[in-house]
């Protein structure tokens, strides 16, 4: 990664900590822009701001634990205030593609429990068109393959099961995901939908309306879009 893309990341990570407030639970996304929310936030939790987080992957899990941030059980009753995470793609209605680091299950879990999802990015993640990065999709191990022709069968260009070092990539929750090029998506929530149909699918790195604000890292500064 450029000096130049990782300074994008940085302005759009850091500028998300302003919608922060006191006394907030928030939901903390996976991927290396929100690595500089996850560390601006921890120098706010030294200067004395009280909030809890939920991390969305182990190593987000990680991160706040090396800078700081207190966490909390995710569990019945835990209502978030606002979750920052960020994308693979997102489109003008703030349909995201997600799921690039593997976490897509778990972020969308906590993403879907919080009143407000601001996703930051850098500006090369803004797309017209869902579509060209991919959809990775998480299946259960067991019958993968099956799982893996059904989903070729529904106008799937290519289809890779994600593999890591050469080995095959194990999500957080124990699942593998496929990576599955369907050209440009006309309709991401049919699809989506259409997916989840398939016995083995877990979940899709499609995240239909749930966006409220998005923060683009640029190369002159930052730009928050709003609906
Ligand atoms: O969805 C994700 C992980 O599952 C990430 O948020 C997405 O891949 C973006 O990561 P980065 O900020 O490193 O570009």
């Amino acid at each position: 990664m450029t000096d130049q893309v990782e300074l994008r990341k940085k302005r759009a990570g850091e500028k998300a900590v302003e919608w922060i407030e006191d006394g907030m639970t928030i939901g903390l996304g996976s991927g290396s822009t929100v690595y500089w929310t996850i560390k601006k936030l921890g120098e706010l939790v030294n200067k004395g701001m009280k909030i809890k987080g939920v991390p969305s992957s182990i190593r987000t899990e990680g991160w706040a634990n090396q800078f700081g941030v207190p966490l909390t059980d995710f569990q019945q009753g835990t209502e978030l205030d606002l979750a920052i995470d960020g994308a693979d793609e997102v489109d003008p209605s703030f349909h995201l593609i997600k799921g690039g680091g593997g976490s897509l299950v778990r972020e969308k879990i906590v993403n879907a429990a919080s009143k407000n999802l601001i996703i930051v990015v850098d500006e090369s993640k803004v797309v017209s068109n869902l579509g060209e990065f991919g959809v990775p999709i998480e299946v259960v191990p067991f019958g993968w393959e099956v799982t893996e022709r059904r989903i070729s069968q529904m106008g799937c260009r290519s289809i890779q099961l994600r593999k890591s070092e050469n080995e095959i990539y194990v999500s957080n929750n124990g699942n593998y995901i496929l990576d599955c090029h369907f050209g440009y998506i006309e309709n991401a929530m049919n699809l989506h939908a259409q997916l989840k149909q398939v016995v083995g699918v877990v979940e899709t790195g499609l995240f239909i309306g749930m966006t409220d604000h998005v923060i683009v890292g640029k190369d002159n500064g930052v730009q928050v879009l709003r609906k």
